[in-house]
């Protein structure tokens, strides 16, 4: 009875369990809010400092991109984010996070990557990356650009012949982001997909591709709970349709081959001139990673411009005179050479880029263990930290662009040299593409392929926004989770120009 009496029961071992927890995690949220808690004296929210699910909370918002700006509004540069994080918004740390020398990405990056499948270009660090950003980089020269703006032409061209033939409300959104998904289809793979002509997005990879994001970024907050979450059928079910549809499209592009030097000829080698030929896992991930990263933030790009034309109408008409005025007749549109003439269309995608950077946060990096602590805005930042360079914030800082940092004002960007002394405009504070060896490969080719659209529908049509559009709801709609989305798609009708 004795022996009986010692015998834990089923209470008992839940209850010695339960206090156990209760005590480490109070020890743990004490030391996080302790200053013996190496980030102790930067300032930010209390709950932030307690658990990382604050940030999650803020994530799943949408609003994540306000909402730190209102804590650097109220805290300054430096903003304590999480119990191990930071945010910098300041151009020290864009060039000493961002830049060469800066820090590796951190373990954001490693829970978001697919647990059963290789990495990405975008995911990887240190050589790894420049080992394989070698080839990217070849995938983006010069040269190789040229042959995606033919594919570019021909999909803007059937744009243009779809849109312009329906009557009524047009929805710029949708029909954006089928083109977009065409060019990168042809870009990547020499085809694969054909939204434009079906007038639809069959696949919903749209909402795939969205639905992955949303829940992902929300998730990488709490990384355990997202690799649990990752092993479970609804979740997985998406990553593996996106996993087996870049496959599927790599398979095809190998058995058909291609005329075309597209991307796949770039990062599969085909020209030879890597030592080793990459591992075609690898190939099947970068794929994948072209249509994710070139297509939502391009087509973001060029709504976001419309959007503000069309609110703008002073600055849309000055546009359209540059752009009548470069080409009468319409020939060239499509002539990239003859860009750099047009200045104000150079001023008003920098300047939406600004407002509206189609990837508003971006993920963080990190102090690596057992690497050197770093020295940034004159702050001593520990091994360990997770750190976030916020481009939506360092975007509207007076600091970097004044007069009135969240006004439109494409003028900001013109001949800034000759412009009043009290005008700020600070290129550094500028990264909608990012900044360093880990910037936006495929820079040149978006900044060239917004200009060639932008340009061939000012050119072609009126545009004013339809009257079913809710024009002052429309930032509202957007909801930063990672690429910008939208609940409020745009609504345009349209009227052809010229013949
Ligand atoms: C306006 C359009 C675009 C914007 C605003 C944009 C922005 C960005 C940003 C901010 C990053 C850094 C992401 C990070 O640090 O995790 C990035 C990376 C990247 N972007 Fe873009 N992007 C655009 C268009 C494109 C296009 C058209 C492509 C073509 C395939 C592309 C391919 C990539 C790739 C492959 C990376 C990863 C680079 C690396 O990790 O080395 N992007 N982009």
């Amino acid at each position: 009875s004795l022996v009986e009496n010692s015998r834990p029961t089923f209470c008992n071992i839940i209850a010695s369990f339960a206090f156990h927890y209760l005590c480490l995690s109070t020890s743990i949220v004490a030391y996080r809010l302790s200053p013996l808690h190496p980030l102790y004296e930067f300032p930010g929210p209390r709950l932030a400092r307690v658990s990382k699910l604050y940030g999650a909370w803020i994530s799943a918002t949408g609003k994540q991109h306000s909402i730190l700006k209102r804590f650097h509004d109220e805290y300054g540069p430096i903003v304590r984010t999480g119990p191990n994080e930071l945010s910098i918004a300041d151009v020290d740390g864009v060039t000493k996070v961002l830049g060469i020398n800066g820090l590796p990405k951190g373990e954001y990056y490693e829970s978001r990557a697919d647990p059963k499948s290789p990495h990405n270009l975008n995911s990887v660090s240190g050589e790894m990356h420049t080992n394989r950003r070698r080839v990217w980089n070849r995938a983006f020269n010069t040269e190789s650009l040229k042959e995606y703006y033919d594919m570019i032409v021909r999909r803007a061209e059937r744009l243009a012949e779809r849109i312009g033939a329906i009557d009524g409300p047009v929805d710029l959104t949708a029909w954006l982001s089928y083109f977009q998904f065409d060019v990168m289809g042809d870009m990547s793979f020499s085809g694969g997909f054909e939204m434009l002509n079906a007038r639809e997005d069959e696949d919903g990879l749209g909402r795939i591709i969205s639905d992955y994001f949303r829940l992902v970024s929300v998730l990488v907050h709490v990384p355990w709970f997202l690799k649990t979450l990752a092993r479970l059928p609804a979740m997985s079910e998406d990553i593996k349709k996106l996993h087996n549809f870049g496959a599927e499209r790599a398979a095809r592009r190998i058995k058909d081959g291609s005329l075309k030097k597209d991307l796949w000829y770039h990062l599969s080698d085909e020209a030879g001139l890597e030592k080793e030929k990459p591992a075609l896992n690898d190939l099947i991930a970068d794929g994948g990673l072209a249509i994710v990263a070139g297509g939502d933030t391009t087509s973001r790009a060029i709504q976001n411009i419309f959007y503000m034309l069309l609110s703008h109408p002073a600055h849309h008409d000055r546009l359209r005179k540059e752009l009548d005025n470069a080409f009468p007749s319409g020939d060239g549109i499509f002539d990239v050479a003859r860009y750099t003439e047009l200045k104000f269309l150079d001023a008003v995608m920098n300047e939406t880029l600004r407002l509206y950077p189609p990837i508003p946060t971006n993920g963080p990096r990190r102090v690596a263990n057992g690497s050197k602590a770093r020295t940034i805005c004159g702050k001593f930042i520990p091994e360990g930290t997770e750190v976030y360079v916020p481009p939506y914030v360092l975007h509207r800082d007076p600091r970097y662009f004044s007069p009135s940092p969240d006004d439109f004002i494409p003028e900001r960007w013109m001949n800034p040299e000759t412009e009043s002394t009290e005008s700020i405009l600070n290129t550094t504070a500028y990264i909608p593409f990012s900044y360093g060896p880990q910037n936006c490969v495929g820079k040149n080719l978006a900044r060239n392929e917004v200009k060639m659209v932008t340009t061939m529908l000012l050119s072609r049509f009126n545009f004013k926004f339809a009257d079913e559009f809710e024009k002052d709801g429309w930032e509202d709609g957007l909801g930063d989770y990672f690429i910008m989305q939208t609940e409020r798609p745009i609504l345009v009708t349209l009227t052809k120009r010229l013949g």
